[in-house]
């Protein structure tokens, strides 16, 4: 090699010590500075001529932290290289600083230790981001698994990348057994499918989605969710989702029961009038559309005064409840009995003509009055009704006309007598 050539290659290695972005420096045996780069120079305020000769007394607070000494000394009488982390108090500012450091010893070409070389990266800010993250990562931790609901990520390809504590026991594993498998590998394939609906709503339209999942855990229980599923896509995932599933089993069970007592006549436990006219505007809307046939039978209990009197008010009430049950056993399931004001009730009886209407009247009528209805007392009671049948016809412009049909036929029925079926014009 020239001295050219050696000359250009220490300038570069020199020019690489300079600008590598870390603490580089040689000691001897006793500690002494040997070369420091810039940036030594930089931290300790000095030159490079101060700094050689100097030892490190000059330039830390070794009283306040002396891993310093300790580490070159280890890698000095033991001849190894260690890589470590390194606290060192620097005397012109006072502040304590973190190294991420490699030493290592410098040998003679006859293989004897002469001193050692180090490199010292600050790592001080890196460190302090790191436990800001940790201390952060710990409250959400806090925060993500006492929240009273299940918080789950999900991929696109329906892998679970996250879930709190809760969603970990609904799921009856370990966290770890659960992140990175496929909802279909921890729930039996119907109740994946019905979740992944909403999941798949969400990745589909970008968008938040919310609503009511159901869920029947393995000892039978159906467990009831409100839902919300957001999409990443603003994080830049939109190959993921955050979903949070609240329990509201209890909720859910009173509404149904609600929903149910509003639907139903809590004497006689058929429709109540207000969900009979409900169901009816569906099922004519159905018939037209289908032009299937659609029959309604009105019926108005004959002489009830008369019954209230004879056996008081809850006579009367044990006779309706009587009659109801008589209606039920009667018609088909699929026909609905609604009981639309005291001792009038309706029928509505879907993909029924007119014919099979008057057939099923007549069998109500006669079927009724023949029925022996057993009164505390004990007294034996006969009730008999009028009946009003009409069917669904091009003339009528909805429900309300059908209804009103069937209602003048039954009032030509009590007109007639009572205890019979008119047809409606
Ligand atoms: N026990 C009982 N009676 C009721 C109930 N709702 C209505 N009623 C009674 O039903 C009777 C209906 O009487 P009306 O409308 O005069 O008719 P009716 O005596 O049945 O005579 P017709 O309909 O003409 O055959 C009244 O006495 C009401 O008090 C109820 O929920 N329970």
């Amino acid at each position: 090699m020239t001295d050219q050539a050696l000359l250009d290659e220490v300038l570069g290695l020199r020019t690489i010590l300079e600008n590598v972005g870390a603490y580089i420096y040689t000691k001897d045996l006793d500690g002494r500075y040997t070369y420091v780069n810039s940036l030594v120079c930089q931290l300790f305020g000095r030159t490079l001529a101060e700094i050689v000769g100097q030892t490190d007394e000059a330039f830390f607070d070794l009283h306040l932290s002396d891993e310093l000494r300790r580490n070159d000394r280890f890698v000095l009488e033991s001849g190894q290289t260690i890589t470590r982390e390194e606290h060192n108090v620097v005397r012109e500012t006072g502040d304590t600083r973190i190294y991420w450091t490699v030493k290592t010893p410098v040998r003679n070409a006859q293989g004897v230790i002469v001193g050692m070389c180090g490199i010292s990266t600050d790592i001080t800010e890196r460190k302090a981001l790191e436990r800001a993250l940790a201390e952060q990562k710990q409250l959400l931790d806090t925060v993500l698994n006492n929240a009273d609901a299940n918080i789950y990520m999900k991929s696109l390809d329906r892998r679970f990348l996250y879930v709190n504590s809760q969603c970990a026991s609904l799921l009856a594993r370990p966290v770890e057994e659960i992140t990175g498998k496929r909802d279909i590998e921890l729930l039996p394939a119907e109740v994946a499918d019905h979740f992944w609906e909403m999941d798949r709503k969400a990745f589909e339209t970008h968008a938040r989605q919310a609503g009511e999942e159901s869920y029947t855990a393995p000892d039978g229980r159906t467990l009831h969710y409100w839902s919300i599923k957001v999409p990443l896509d603003h994080l830049g995932y939109p190959d993921r989702l955050i979903g949070f599933s609240s329990e509201i089993t209890e909720l859910y069970q009173l509404k149904e029961e609600l929903r149910r007592q509003a639907n139903t006549d809590a004497l006689t436990s058929t429709s109540s009038r207000r969900h009979f006219i409900e169901q009816a505007l569906h099922q004519v809307e159905q018939a037209r559309r289908y032009q299937q046939p659609l029959s309604l039978l009105a019926l108005d209990l004959d002489h009830f005064k008369r019954v209230n009197d004879r056996y008081g008010h809850a006579g009367g009430d044990a006779v309706l409840v009587a009659v109801a049950g008589f209606f039920r056993r009667t018609v088909r399931t699929a026909d609905l009995i609604g009981r639309l004001g005291g001792e009038e009730f309706a029928i509505l009886l879907p993909n029924t003509d007119a014919a099979a209407a008057y057939a099923l009247a007549g069998r109500l009528c006669s079927g009724l009055s023949e029925l022996d209805i057993t009164l505390p007392g004990p007294q034996l009671h006969h009730q008999k009704t009028s009946i009003g049948v009409a069917t669904l016809g091009e003339h009528d412009t909805g429900f309300e006309a059908l209804l009103a049909r069937a209602d003048r036929a039954l009032y030509a029925a009590k007109h007639a007598g009572r205890n019979r079926v008119r047809r409606a014009d």
